[in-house]
């Protein structure tokens, strides 16, 4: 059951590490999870750095063990979303979406991010390491940071970060616990109905080239389908950058 045990870190470098080298040392109880106060090397995605300020924000990590085959692993990374996306709307309303493949966001802003790692033994997949990053109580973000928003800014209230976090993992397990293929259509279908930009032009870059697409679709495996002028462009994650939005 995710947060079930749920322990609480002061300081460590990074949940996703702390939790991978649980998984290393021993059998972990599938919904196991890490809560830090403080990340000294947060991790994010594409090799970036997740920075947070010590206490403020939600940043955890939870071992999961999906009854799936990797080639299914889109669909946790949906059910992750989903929980992520039903925690953050409770909060911030209407206007939070999922922008692809998994990062919630409110308006054009970030206000989380989810970065899972997997664990493989030969081919079976033996754990899922989900980390997610959620901006709870930082009142402003440094001006470099591109568009990041917290729960703070967009309701003008603090809030107890761990109880959230009990929270959020309330509605993790509440998808987790269902997962399984018979819900994969309905559940493709509510993320890409919470989808940022879907059908909205944006400015997206590959390979060095930026170019005005259009979200048109995201596929049961997980790649993008992009407008590109006449062509639809079908993307794994990593192809293609979002820019800003217009
Ligand atoms: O780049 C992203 O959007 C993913 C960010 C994921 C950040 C979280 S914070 C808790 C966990 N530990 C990490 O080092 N990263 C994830």
């Amino acid at each position: 059951m995710i947060g079930n045990p749920f322990h609480v870190l002061a300081t460590i470098n990074s949940t996703n590490n702390y939790a991978m080298g649980q998984v290393n040392a021993g059998p972990v109880a599938d919904g196991s999870t890490w809560f830090a106060m403080e990340q000294t090397a947060g991790k994010g995605q594409r090799g970036k750095q997740w920075l947070s300020e010590p206490g403020e924000n939600i940043m955890l990590t939870t071992v999961l063990q999906p009854a799936l085959t990797l080639n299914q692993q889109f669909m946790l990374s949906v059910a992750v979303s989903l929980g992520a996306y039903d925690f953050f709307s409770k909060y911030a309303g209407e206007e939070t979406r999922i922008k692809w493949s998994n990062d919630i966001y409110w308006r054009d802003r970030k206000a989380g991010g989810i970065l899972i790692e997997n664990v493989l033994r030969g081919n079976i997949w033996q754990y899922a390491i989900a980390g997610l990053g959620i901006n709870i109580n930082t009142p402003k973000f440094p001006e470099h940071l591109a568009n990041p928003v917290s729960l703070r800014q967009i309701t003008g209230k603090t809030w107890d970060s761990l109880e959230l976090a009990y929270d959020l993992c309330r509605c993790l397990e509440e998808r987790y616990s269902r997962l399984h293929p018979a819900v994969f259509d309905t559940w493709l279908a509510e993320y890409k109905e919470h989808l940022y930009r879907l059908h909205e032009p944006a400015l997206y870059k590959i390979n060095g080239e930026i170019f005005q697409g259009t979200i048109h679709d995201v596929l049961p495996d997980g790649r993008l389908c992009l407008e590109k002028g006449k062509e639809i462009l079908e993307l794994g994650f990593g192809e293609v950058e979002f820019i800003f939005a217009t």
